[in-house]
């Protein structure tokens, strides 16, 4: 029988939890090592999980607009204009429709994050001044990774420079797929070091990483290296976000935060549009890794089209109708 899931505890208004920063560590070979996998059972389990789990129609809501509070509003596209950011940025501050917020009693209700690439940060700052919400950038010559390295760090420290409080890197896959684990912690080092006071995102791009042994081991080198979240993917990857890869990883992180006392934040990123995956995420972190993750400092959904789908579903939980999806156009 399914389990039903209560509402969060508050379901909008949350406080401002800091989250003492992960310094990392020095790399453990052995424990990499025994960082392991086991592709069938973890994919039974991840396959049962929206069957198993349910969320309460009166619960609904709340779960959602803890949704819409991770969603680190994304648009990575070679035609993004400061015009296109200004509306993301408009949609951030009020990601829901004046009266449904009121009508659901959740004025107030912005987005955890705007994501864009280097040259957008700027405007992104300049239109979400006042409002505390952090800007994201991609970097590191996102999404391969394969520009100079010097470049790549000189990339961050740009970055950092125009405003963005958060980066996003992404790791070299040839280090995963040869092995060379002292090759990923150093390069991971390096990021976090040009990254400064700026929180830091490992991109794993699992889809292209070949086995959830390799997700396991690259997860634990890059926070031993001191990633402050990781990854799972650019949303370029011909595979993005799966639950299977999400097991793999928010296990890394709880073996990581059993072993050191730090906690490292998760953001499956890439594909995810329905309202419902987000709500069968939210489900895998609490029961992998507990309410303390279901917050926006540690958690987070990259996506670009998930935020419109949610507020149909919020629309129908206040009007008992659905809206034609245009009319959410943006996010
Ligand atoms: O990091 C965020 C991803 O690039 C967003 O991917 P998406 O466009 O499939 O939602």
């Amino acid at each position: 029988m399914a389990q039903t899931t209560e509402a969060p505890d508050i379901a909008t208004q949350l406080p401002q939890t800091t989250e003492p920063r992960n310094p990392g560590m020095a790399l453990d070979m052995d424990r990499v090592m025994r960082a392991t996998a086991n592709r069938s059972a973890i994919e039974r389990r991840a396959a049962t999980l929206p069957g198993r789990r349910s969320v309460k129609k009166d619960h609904q809501a709340a779960w959602l607009a803890r949704a819409v509070s991770c969603i680190d509003l994304t648009t990575l596209a070679g035609d993004d204009t400061p015009g296109r950011v200004a509306r993301l940025c408009a949609k951030a501050k009020q990601p829901v429709r004046a009266d449904l917020l009121e009508a659901l009693g959740l004025e107030g209700l912005t987005v955890g994050a705007v994501c864009v690439y280097h040259d957008m940060i700027e405007p992104s700052v300049a239109a979400l001044e006042g409002t505390g919400i952090p800007v994201a950038a991609v970097s590191t010559g996102f999404p391969a990774g394969l520009s100079p390295f010097p470049l790549r760090l000189a990339e961050i420290g740009e970055s950092v420079k125009a405003g963005a409080r958060e980066i996003d890197i992404v790791i070299s896959r040839r280090l995963v797929l040869t092995g060379d684990w002292e090759g990923l912690y150093d390069e991971m080092r390096a990021f976090r070091e040009a990254c400064g006071e700026a929180h830091v995102k490992a991109i794993l791009a699992t889809g292209e990483l070949g086995t959830l042994q390799n997700v396991a081991r690259a997860s634990m080198v890059c926070m031993m290296a001191g990633a402050d979240f990781i990854k799972t993917s650019t949303g370029k990857e011909g595979v993005n976000a799966t639950l299977p890869v999400s097991l793999v990883m928010m296990r890394a992180i709880r073996e990581y935060h059993e072993e050191t006392g730090h906690r490292v934040g998760y953001k499956p990123a890439g594909g995810i549009s329905k309202a419902k995956d987000s709500l069968n995420y939210l489900a895998l972190v609490k029961e992998e890794l507990g309410d303390r993750w279901l917050r926006p400092d540690l958690f987070r959904f990259g996506a670009s089209s998930l935020l419109g789908d949610i507020e149909r579903q919020l629309e129908h939980h206040v009007t008992g109708a659905y809206s034609a999806s245009w009319r959410h156009a943006i996010g």
